[in-house]
């Protein structure tokens, strides 16, 4: 399995299981996650939920040949398995707790903006490639970014979209806390365990007024995201990109005006 999902001592664990492709994401994946967040909403056993990939990547974000195969052409985001993700994460009323260890890329950093405890290993790099691949950045990240970082540092990571490191990404307030690597599992493990003794219902209500604010404009992003996201995915700026990541060369965008 791809995904690795189990409940234990009221906590959904949800694991990136793919190293060999370094846990980039397929569409088969966004399902079982969303399928599993969206079961967790009814399932008062679940208190909270925890994302967490392998020690030496977190995820490679969106699988390239996913994204090659299939073109946003064919039906509605609304349809689309990662879509279907994205909206049960960010809709979520559990407290939703990110270890990240190694490479988070693209929709592997989008996704801990919708999270609420977000841990990172001292070996964390995080990146959004979106320019580089043809694309622009989605599911809110245009916006929540800018936010948390401010207009010039978000320009510089969404722009230039070069990585960063886990302490960058403190100082930013990307992420909560940054912990040595072979303690990070244990110790977001120990944060999630704390929210399930904490009274669910207090919980909920902090998330939900905390997050109040910021959930009529980030809808407006995502949905203004995704109109020009889609048609860039099939444009041949984004070919190029995936081609020449496969083939192992720099893509060659001058050819585009
Ligand atoms: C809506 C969502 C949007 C997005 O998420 S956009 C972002 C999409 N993701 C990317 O552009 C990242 C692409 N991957 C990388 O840049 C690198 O990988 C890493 C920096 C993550 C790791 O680099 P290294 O340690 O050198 O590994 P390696 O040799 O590049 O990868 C090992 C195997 O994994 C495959 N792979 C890596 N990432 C992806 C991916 N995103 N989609 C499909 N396959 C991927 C490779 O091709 C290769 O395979 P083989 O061993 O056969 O050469």
């Amino acid at each position: 399995m791809d995904i690795l999902s189990s409940i234990n001592d009221g906590i959904l664990t949800l694991e990136f299981n793919r190293p060999e492709r370094k846990n980039a994401i397929t569409a088969e994946m966004y399902q079982l996650m969303a399928d599993a967040l969206n079961d967790a909403e009814g399932n008062a056993d679940v208190r909270a939920i925890l994302i967490v990939g392998k020690p030496e990547i977190f995820t490679a974000g969106n699988d390239l040949e996913d994204f090659m195969k299939n073109a946003p052409s064919s039906g509605a985001i609304e349809d689309r398995a990662v879509y279907k993700y994205m909206m049960a994460l960010s809709g979520s009323t559990k407290p939703i707790v990110a270890a990240v260890s190694g490479n988070a890329v693209g929709i592997g950093t989008t996704l801990l903006m919708h999270c609420d405890l977000v841990y990172a290993a001292d070996n964390a790099k995080f990146s959004m490639p979106f320019v580089q691949l043809g694309l622009c950045p989605e599911f809110g990240s245009s916006l929540l970014l800018t936010q948390i970082a401010g207009y010039p540092r978000a320009a510089e990571k969404l722009m230039l979209g070069e990585a960063f490191g886990a302490q960058e990404a403190l100082e930013m307030g990307l992420v909560s806390k940054v912990v040595p690597v072979a303690e990070l599992l244990a110790f977001a493990e120990g944060q999630a365990t704390k929210l399930v003794a904490l009274p669910a219902s207090s919980i909920r209500v902090t998330k939900e007024l905390m997050k109040a604010a910021r959930k009529a404009p980030v809808s407006e992003a995502i949905a203004a995201e995704n109109i020009h996201f889609g048609k860039m995915l099939s444009a041949p700026e984004a070919r190029e990109a995936f081609m020449a990541f496969f083939q192992k060369r720099k893509p060659d965008f001058k050819q585009f005006s």
